[in-house]
């Protein structure tokens, strides 16, 4: 568990009517089971250390949690907090083998689970364990969606592995073990990423669209690319890079891009994806808050959180 508190806010139960916020419903022992929230986090930055960035994403699970707390609960009556796996320096890969334990021990109990990065080498612990629940000797098998929406591609071929490798490191897993795993970015931006990433995700049939393509005047022919990636697969996995923000929105991070989708672009990818009911595993990733200004990026990022969150 976060050594301080996080889940403290106001406290309007003197009013009348549904006064409850996160902070009041909040749960932090394990009786949780299918279908209930929960949240969970992956303190680390060291991929994103590992990948000539700026350290601080670490922090982004209790600071994400604060911005969470005083939100009111409205349809959500209870969610749990599994607290934290924490990255010791630079031992990325034994953290991510842990989350990705966690993983599948809270999705195996039927919850829908929210977690929040870390670096983007969150993505590659997650999946390990989404992979173990949906394709290990009990799981059910299906195509699986992995749908980032990211400024960056992040398939580096570099190892070992980090902020910018695991989308590249989960298609390599998938296709050495045959598993039907597409990868679809949307949110690229043409001047963030080199053109051997662009070449890369040619190599690997990645479905992608640039955050040129993703402003609100376009969002009903994104929403209908979304059904038809979402219609190829059985199981999803989001993951949200809060760089897809325009710096302007979400400052607070490694990488920024400043032209950006929309924020009510991703939210509206994001309840798409929450309606197919084929939503198995979200995260939030790259968040960082020593470049923050004003709490604007975690605003951001617990607001996307909350909608994850809510049934
Ligand atoms: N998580 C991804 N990070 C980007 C960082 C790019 C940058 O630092 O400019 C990437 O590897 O492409
Ligand atoms: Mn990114
Ligand atoms: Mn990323």
């Amino acid at each position: 568990m976060t050594p301080q508190n996080p889940w403290q806010g106001r406290d309007d139960s003197g009013e009348s009517g549904d006064t409850r916020r996160l902070h009041q419903i909040v749960r932090r022992d394990e009786d949780y089971g299918p279908d209930d929230a929960v949240l969970a986090g992956f303190a680390s930055d060291a991929g994103v250390a590992r990948n000539q960035g700026r350290a601080g994403a670490r922090e982004a699970p209790l600071v994400a949690r604060r911005a969470l707390a005083n939100l009111p609960a409205h349809a959500l009556h209870a969610f749990w907090d599994a607290g934290d796996v924490l990255c010791e320096g630079d031992a990325l890969e034994a953290a991510q083998s842990a989350q990705a334990q966690r993983v599948e021990q809270i999705l195996g109990c039927g919850a829908r689970l929210v977690v929040l990065g870390g670096g983007h080498e969150t993505a590659w612990a997650d999946y390990q364990g989404l992979r173990e629940h949906l394709y290990g000797s009990q799981g059910p098998g299906g195509r699986l969606l992995v749908l980032n929406l990211d400024a960056h591609f992040d398939l580096r071929t570099s190892r070992p592995g980090n902020s910018g490798t695991p989308f590249d490191q989960i298609l390599q897993n998938a296709r050495e073990r045959s598993l039907p795993v597409r990868y679809a970015c949307l949110g690229i931006s043409l001047l963030s990423n080199t053109p051997a990433l662009y070449q890369r995700a040619n190599e690997l049939d990645v479905y992608w669209r640039e955050d040129t393509e993703m402003q609100e005047s376009q969002l009903d022919a994104r929403l209908a690319d979304i059904d038809r990636l979402l219609a190829e697969a059985e199981h999803v996995y989001l993951t949200i890079d809060t760089d897809v923000l325009p710096a302007s929105v979400a400052p607070g991070v490694s990488a920024p891009a400043p032209y950006g989708v929309p924020l009510s672009v991703v939210e509206a990818c994001l309840q798409r994806v929450k309606a197919s009911g084929k939503l198995r595993l979200a995260d939030i990733a790259e968040f960082n808050p020593q470049y923050d200004i004003d709490g604007h990026t975690a605003r951001a990022v617990a607001r996307l959180a909350w909608q994850l969150l809510q049934p």
